[in-house]
């Protein structure tokens, strides 16, 4: 094993629990994206879901990006988390332009459980009892499966539909890589000098983002409800 020194707590992370990792980085419907057997009504569920997700991303980004004013000894923390924040005004556009040529109703959307119970855990994160390191774990987690995800369609051999690669790219570019990057480092940064209890409460807080990814994407493969 890698000593953690060298790779990072967050690395050490995704070593240690890759299954899960896997499951949410390399999902069926991520899968079906990049081999080109999508069902567009699978698409347009996402759609319809994440835009709803994402609303809801927001007020949790600007919790961390007050704790990040707060609580950061480095004062480029706060310099990131304000990038995210800005570009999820681009975002909410693009999902209203996108749903608009996909013909999906962006009113009266009904939630689904799933997507209910992420937004409650997102929720949950913007009190202040939160933790500055354990709410940076989760946003590195949440931004990087997606990430890690669409960038998978984008590699050269994959069969990704024209019509979904500029949702790809979204998430799969190089700039948004980078920003998963910059947030790793800080997650790392603050997780070394975290308390037991902060670390242990990180590492359970990533492993919840996992499953609640997983059954995001399960319910946009049409899973039962
Ligand atoms: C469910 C989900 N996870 C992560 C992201 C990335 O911001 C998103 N848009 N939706």
């Amino acid at each position: 094993m890698d000593p953690v020194e060298k790779i990072g707590i967050i690395n050490s992370w995704v070593k240690k629990h890759l299954v899960l990792y896997t499951g949410a980085t390399r999902h069926s419907f991520i899968l079906s994206i990049s081999d080109g057997t999508i069902d567009f009504s699978s698409f347009k569920r996402w759609l319809g879901q994440d835009y709803i997700f994402v609303r809801e991303f927001v007020p949790f980004a600007a919790s961390v990006l007050l704790k990040a004013s707060k609580n950061s000894d480095d004062s480029s923390d706060m310099e990131v988390v304000l990038s995210a924040l800005a570009s999820l005004s681009d975002e909410i556009s693009w999902f209203k332009k996108e749903a608009a040529k996909w013909d999906v109703p962006l009113s009266n959307v009904i939630v689904h459980k799933s997507n209910q119970n992420y937004c409650r855990f997102l929720e949950s994160l913007t009190l202040p009892e939160a933790e500055y390191p354990v709410v940076i774990t989760a946003l590195w987690a949440i931004e990087t499966v997606y990430q890690e995800s669409f960038s998978h369609c984008l590699e050269d051999g994959n069969k990704t539909p024209p019509e979904l690669q500029e949702a790809c790219k979204r998430w799969g570019s190089e700039g948004f890589g980078e920003y998963c990057h910059s947030l790793q480092k800080i997650a790392n940064r603050c997780l070394e000098k975290a308390s037991d209890e902060e670390l242990k409460k990180a590492e359970v807080t990533f492993l919840r983002v996992l499953e609640l990814e997983i059954e995001f994407w399960n319910m946009s493969h049409g899973g039962p409800k």
